[in-house]
């Protein structure tokens, strides 16, 4: 099915966020469709991880109007959040694992959380799965984060974020910090996944090369909104010079380039 004629999971409308005499977001809106990869990018301070937190209902906006698969978000309780919390998975920027737990137990908090009757066998059964799911390998389920490098600590987070098997993934940074080949490897993960789980993904990066290999489309937050939502191709159409900058400029175009070659065209 076209991408535009998929049901809408998350719909943000009006939002307008402000810290004191700091207006963030004011009038903003965004769509996302279901089964996409969307990528949000803007310039540092723009507002990206507190659009991700008004849409998962962290933070409560000044007005607007936010609805993540049919529900309203805003000004839910946690009690009444609970249900639509198990339908997503977030990867926070740093991870953000139990330190004084292991893989395993980490990936199992959100299980315990949910379903509390299910005993320890099954329990490390499902996280076996969702560390083997998320390139790990069984080995790392017994280690503490500390002993795991930066990209695997990344998987660990994700085998969490995949514990209740949900519907939407979010996704701050998740390349922040890995090197070219790790950051490749975990845009080739997550796109993998959301194939075979039939994820909608909301990504928020500065990394072009994870824009041009994995995303259906791009949010571009600027001037307190979403100031345009396309594909990268269209993208470049728009006569913004923030957009111009960032697509086009010297490391926008080498990224574009070694797509197109990885792409053989
Ligand atoms: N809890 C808070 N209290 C006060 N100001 C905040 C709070 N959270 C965010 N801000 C401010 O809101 C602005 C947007 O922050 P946000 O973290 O969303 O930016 P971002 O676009 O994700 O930036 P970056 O690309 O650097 O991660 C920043 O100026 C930040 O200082």
């Amino acid at each position: 099915m076209a991408l535009m004629e998929r049901e809408t999971v998350i719909q943000v409308r009006g939002l307008k966020n402000s810290f004191g005499e700091q207006i963030i977001h004011d009038g903003l809106d965004l769509d996302v469709r279901r089964g996409e990869i969307i990528g949000v990018v803007g310039g540092s301070g723009t507002g990206k991880s507190v659009l991700m937190r008004s849409i998962i209902g962290l933070q409560t906006p000044d007005s607007g109007e936010v609805e993540v698969l049919g529900e309203n978000m805003v000004g839910r309780n946690d009690d009444e959040a609970k249900n639509i919390r198990r339908r997503w998975g977030i990867l926070f920027q740093n991870g953000a694992l139990f330190s004084t737990l292991t893989v395993a137990e980490n990936v199992e908090v959100p299980i315990r959380e949910y379903f509390p009757f299910l005993k320890p066998p099954l329990l490390d059964e499902i996280a076996s799965y969702k560390i083997a799911m998320s390139g790990l390998p069984a080995n790392a389920g017994p280690k503490f984060p500390s002993e795991l490098s930066g990209g695997m600590r990344k998987r660990a987070g994700l085998a969490r974020a995949l514990a209740l098997d949900p519907e939407l993934l979010f996704l701050d940074e998740p390349t922040a910090g890995l090197d070219p080949i790790g950051a490749a490897a975990f845009d080739e993960l997550i796109r993998s996944l959301q194939k075979r789980l039939e994820l909608t993904v909301f990504l928020i990066t500065h990394d072009l090369d994870t824009l041009h290999e994995i995303c259906d489309r791009v949010a571009v937050l600027a001037d307190k909104k979403v100031i345009a939502v396309d594909t990268i191709p269209n993208l470049l159409a728009l006569d913004h010079p923030w957009i111009q900058e960032y697509f086009n400029g010297p490391r926008g175009r080498a990224a574009a380039v070694s797509h197109e070659e990885q792409a053989g065209t």
